[in-house]
């Protein structure tokens, strides 16, 4: 270790306290996710509008690309830890991922296929295969590198530098969030540009290359640190000596399983006729923290709802700030500004202040308190979807019918359903029914899925005996029949003029439109040209614009990210100081499994449980945490906190002592030996396991 410390301390020069070499390896994090969550902000929007694929198939591939990212850890950290070692696997991996990126830019440059130069590409197949080829370098490159680059950081620091790692992890964080939060306001800005050779289209070569351009600076900035780093060797295919020696335990204990063979402390102890008892040591270490990640998925199928469910949410709110309106997917960079925000006061304020309170606030009690917070968030956002509720439209069940009575005369009518008291209609009005007699089954107008926040759905109804045209500036919605209606248009949220246009004659009608509304404008057969026609038209409300601010979602992004801050900092850094030095990458990668793995929850809960209310779904999944956060909390309990370096520095030394024994004594007893170097390896691990929960 002392030899490892010296080995540090010659490579990079110190500064504060931190080796300068740690300088490169934030800036490449930074860059990377810039890199990463600028492609990813227009990735769905390039599918849609550029491959020109319907929403389910946009919405698959991006899933299955975000979850192959968080795959792929595994894969980078077996390469690192048991082959390359993690430098040289972040080099030879980050030129995949700047070659993915490039394919990307390339593949959305319009003007390739584009022979007949009418703005579309010729070829799709070229560009899909392309783009496919590109993710797939892509998700190979970004996942494989993530569990290096944060090990690789953690590996800079000396035994004696917790307080210095802690701190490199936070700010390894923050660099993770600033990059992506540059990017996510960035990207989208790029791809709104119109650029082309022979024609003008959205420029996603640009919103992609842009994040080309960034990998390649991290890799760049990566190289330069080259000569700083301390780069540990990795230490042979251990992957394969770890499941190898797994495999001899279960196949050890089996073989010896009657009662007359004396138990074992650990299971893993069966395989010590056969494998080294330092591998047996770390292969306990790092079965004891894979063991406590089981619980942990469940806080990511909450946290990465913020993209899908908390969007959604988003798009039935009113998102007018004053002199700024905020689109709904705009509402997830609140996730990153707080986190900006949250890790320095909580590194700096809350855990000295916990301290000082004479509170051991542990990391396994931090993440047990953030999965706590996560939940909350869940309640808050549970709370924000019943004020929504209350405010959206009633849609008829599968068992009713929706009618719009219109009373186009100029007298009240009385109308009679079957099985329903009379009522009066008054001239000129409508009168929205719900029946429960399955008049015409479930015909109600539901606007799923709004192709864009900004929009307006709209409609006229002509009550006149002569055909009416209606326009605004920008578009003609055509001519509607006498005592018929026009299809559903689309309009921009905010003041419309209509003009109403029947021959030569015209009058103007003027709205309002709110965010997320639909109106029915019933035209009055009193209506006369010429004059104002404002008070001859009735505009009904289909659905009501939307009311809730987005305003409201700020609570459960705050309480989120507070999780995310106690959870994920802490254990990305549990991950990092609980691993055996030469299996860091693959805990890393465990960890970052647990990420894939909730990702998935999300889908099966939300397939299987079918809830049709929103806000009980977002209760089921507030109350699924908790009661892991329980059972997490109990595992958390009989944890017991180990010093890897410690553990491993005995048993190299004990191993030495052995040898040097073996030398002088040959011809000992090797059951003898087995026996004693058993009983020295339990008492050496429990002494240096001794801290719990
Ligand atoms: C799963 C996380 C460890 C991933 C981490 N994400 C974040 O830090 C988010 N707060 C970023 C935000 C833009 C979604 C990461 O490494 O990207």
């Amino acid at each position: 270790q002392e030899w490892e410390d010296g080995q540090r301390k010659g490579k990079s020069k110190v500064v504060c306290g931190y080796p300068l070499s740690i300088f490169f390896i934030v800036v490449n994090e930074f860059c990377e996710r810039f890199s990463y969550y600028g492609m990813r902000a227009v990735l769905v929007l390039y599918f849609k509008y550029f491959l020109r694929w319907d929403d389910d198939l946009a919405t698959s591939i991006y899933h299955t690309f975000v979850a192959l990212c968080y795959l792929t850890p595994i894969l980078g950290a077996i390469v690192a830890d048991s082959w390359l070692g993690k430098f040289k696997t972040i080099i030879y991996l980050s030129i995949v991922y700047a070659v993915g990126q490039v394919a990307m830019a390339v593949s959305a440059i319009h003007d390739i296929t584009d022979s007949d130069r009418d703005g579309t590409p010729d070829s799709m197949t070229f560009h899909i295969v392309l783009s496919m080829v590109g993710l797939f370098l892509i998700a190979l490159g970004t996942g494989g590198i993530k569990p290096c680059v944060a090990a690789f950081g953690g590996d800079q620091f000396g035994e004696h530098q917790d307080r210095q790692r802690r701190t490199f992890f936070s700010v390894f964080y923050l660099c993770i969030n600033g990059g992506s939060l540059l990017s996510t306001i960035i990207t989208p800005v790029l791809r709104a540009q119109e650029c082309g050779i022979y024609s003008k289209q959205k420029c996603y070569s640009l919103a992609f290359g842009v994040p080309a351009a960034l990998m390649v600076v991290a890799l760049v900035v990566f190289i330069i640190g080259s000569g700083m780093y301390y780069k540990a060797e990795p230490q042979g295919n251990i992957m394969l000596d770890v499941c190898k020696c797994i495999g001899f335990a279960i196949k050890n204990r089996y073989r010896h399983r009657s009662k007359q063979y004396p138990k074992r402390q650990h299971w893993m102890d069966w395989a010590e006729e056969k494998y080294d008892k330092l591998l047996i040591a770390q292969i306990k270490m790092v079965l004891k923290v894979l063991f406590l990640y089981i619980p942990l998925p469940m806080f990511w199928t909450l946290f990465d709802q913020k993209g899908s469910r908390w969007t959604l949410q988003a798009t039935t709110m009113d998102g007018n700030f004053g002199a700024l309106v905020i689109q709904p997917d705009q509402m997830q960079t609140v996730n990153p500004i707080l986190i900006l925000t949250l890790v320095p006061i909580m590194d700096s304020l809350i855990y000295p202040l916990i301290k000082k309170c004479g509170l051991n606030f542990t990391p396994l009690k931090r993440m047990t308190v953030g999965m706590l917070l996560a939940a909350i968030a869940f309640v808050c956002a549970a709370l924000v979807q019943i004020q929504i509720d209350k405010t959206l439209p009633t849609f008829p069940s599968t068992s009713q019918s929706q009618l719009k009575l219109l009373n186009m005369g100029s007298n009240s009518v009385t109308v009679k359903l079957p099985g329903n008291d009379a009522l009066i209609l008054p001239a000129a009005q409508v009168y929205p029914f719900i029946n429960n007699s399955e008049i015409v089954e479930n015909q109600a107008i539901t606007f799923v899925g709004f192709t864009d926040y900004f929009l307006v759905y709209f409609r006229f109804v002509n009550g006149m005996k002569t055909a009416v045209n209606v326009s605004t500036a920008a578009a003609d919605f055509g001519l509607i029949e006498p005592f018929y209606y026009s299809n559903y248009s689309q309009i921009k949220n905010g003041k419309a003029t209509f003009t109403l246009r029947s021959g030569s004659q015209s009058c103007e009608y003027s709205t309002n439109f709110g965010f997320g509304s639909s109106y029915t404008f019933f035209i009055h057969s009193t209506l006369v040209f010429g004059s104002n026609c404002q008070d001859s038209v009735t505009a009904v409300e289909d659905i009501k614009p939307n009311s809730v601010h987005m305003a409201l979602q700020i609570p459960q992004y705050f309480f989120i990210t507070a999780g995310e801050v106690m959870f994920s900092v802490t254990g990305l850094e549990f991950s990092y100081s609980q691993a055996p030095s030469n299996m860091k990458a693959v805990l890393q990668a465990g960890w970052l499994f647990t990420v894939a793995i909730g990702n998935f929850i999300v889908l099966i809960v939300a397939e299987l449980a079918k809830i049709p209310k929103q806000w009980a779904e977002y209760v089921l999944f507030a109350s699924l945490l908790v009661a892991v956060c329980v059972i997490f909390s109990i595992m958390a309990y009989f944890y017991t906190y180990i010093d890897p370096t410690e553990i491993e520095a005995q048993f190299k030394k004990k191993i030495n002592e052995d040898d040097e024994d073996d030398k002088s004594k040959p011809g000992k007893a090797e059951v003898e030996m087995v026996k004693r170097d058993s009983i020295k390896c339990h008492d050496e691990y429990d002494k240096a396991t001794q801290t719990k929960m």
